[in-house]
């Protein structure tokens, strides 16, 4: 049994810290609303973010101070833009080296730093190395009811992938181990992009040809973009790529999914992520991926052409015409290289 802090407490976080409280943990899941704390330990409910009954055993606190004293592990479940605010927070407060372990799934815009590298710049005592991502395709309301589910956890140290590996496996929560942290986090933020496409594509009616379209074409820029950063191609194949993509791009649990769905209605995006009232990574990792991309000359017209949708005001409809239209071409030409088309030998 491991003493465990979850910080954040929505959706995500909740789910996660079921699973680590079922696996016998001490878990104090914290959240920086009073109210909320009062709520879980009082009724044993999360309403707002998971509609389940929480394990009795299950401890929220609403002081980070509280959460992390004397813990081995710290989850870090906060949205992308709240990770260095969060950060900023925990570095005064832990000197014993917890292992820190990250399921969040964004990339910050400007940087394009990945989150275990926003962890290890904010906290002193850490390295790069020692930080590890969990991701995986997981719907928090799945994982919630006990439903089978997959992850895969990563970390240069492999010792504490290992530790991760064996804080969250059970019965329904299998977990694999991966040495590409690079692709493992690249896989998870950068299919939010393709989820909002998805979703506009389906709130525009069109049908199954076009989502699969989505599906395989955006695996080509997610493999593109993440080669040149350093990931390992064959990465995009497994739960955090393919996996993922097909959990967000075919399902209404998916917050950016959902968002992209309004958006192919018509809706406008600021009245969008107010409706949500919850994390939409896929925004802000747009942003950041088609910046780079642009900078570096990497072909990514879907994340482009949704670039345009969400910062641009242009039309889905006319998105979609933009990314029929384009120059005739070979399917696999960009993929050269890391993926062998020529079978003669
Ligand atoms: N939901 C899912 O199924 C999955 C989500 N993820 C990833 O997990 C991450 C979190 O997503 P999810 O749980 O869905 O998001 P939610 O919107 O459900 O919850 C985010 C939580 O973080 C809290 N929060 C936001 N900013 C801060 C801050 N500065 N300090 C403390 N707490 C803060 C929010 O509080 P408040 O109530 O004030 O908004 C809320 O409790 C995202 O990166 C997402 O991509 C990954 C896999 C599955
Ligand atoms: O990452 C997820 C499932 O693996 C959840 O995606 P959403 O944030 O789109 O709900």
């Amino acid at each position: 049994m491991q003493k465990i802090a979850v910080l954040g407490a929505g959706s995500w976080g909740t789910a996660l810290s079921i699973v680590l409280a079922d696996n016998g943990h001490d878990v104090r899941l914290w959240t920086h609303r009073s109210e909320q704390a009062k709520e879980i330990n009082t009724f044993h409910t999360n309403e707002t973010y998971l509609q389940v009954q929480l394990p009795m055993k299950l401890k929220a606190y609403d002081k980070l101070e509280e959460a992390v004293e004397d813990v081995s592990a710290i989850v870090i479940v906060v949205p992308t833009k709240a990770v260095d605010d969060v950060c900023r927070k925990l570095n005064s407060l832990v000197h014993h080296q917890p292992v820190i372990i990250h399921a969040t799934k964004g990339i910050e815009p400007e940087s394009l730093k990945r989150v275990s590298q926003l962890i290890s710049e904010e906290m002193d005592a850490y390295s790069y190395e020692d930080i590890v991502v969990l991701s995986g395709p997981s719907h928090a309301e799945e994982v919630g009811k006990r439903q089978p589910t997959t992850v895969t956890v990563s970390s240069m140290n492999e010792e504490n992938a290992a530790f991760a590996q064996d804080l969250f496996i059970n019965e329904s929560f299998r977990v694999y181990t991966s040495t590409d942290m690079v692709g493992i986090e690249l896989g998870g933020a950068l299919k939010n992009i393709i989820a909002l496409g998805a979703g506009i594509s389906d709130g525009l009616g069109y049908g199954d040809n076009a989502k699969s379209a989505l599906i395989t074409r955006g695996l080509a820029e997610i493999t593109r973009l993440g080669a040149s950063l350093g990931a390992n191609p064959i990465t995009f194949l497994g739960l955090p790529g393919v996996g993922d993509l097909i959990v967000t791009c075919t399902s209404t649990h998916s917050r950016n999914w959902r968002a992209g769905n309004m958006l192919g209605q018509g809706w406008k995006l600021d009245d969008v992520l107010e409706q949500m009232g919850m994390a939409v990574e896929g925004v802000r990792t747009t942003k950041a991926a088609s910046q780079f991309a642009h900078q570096q000359q990497i072909e990514m017209p879907i994340t482009n052409g949704l670039y345009q949708v969400l910062f641009e005001d242009k039309a889905p409809g006319d998105v979609v015409d933009q990314l029929m239209n384009r120059h005739k071409r070979e399917e696999m030409d960009d993929l050269s290289g890391f993926i062998r088309t020529d079978c003669s030998d």
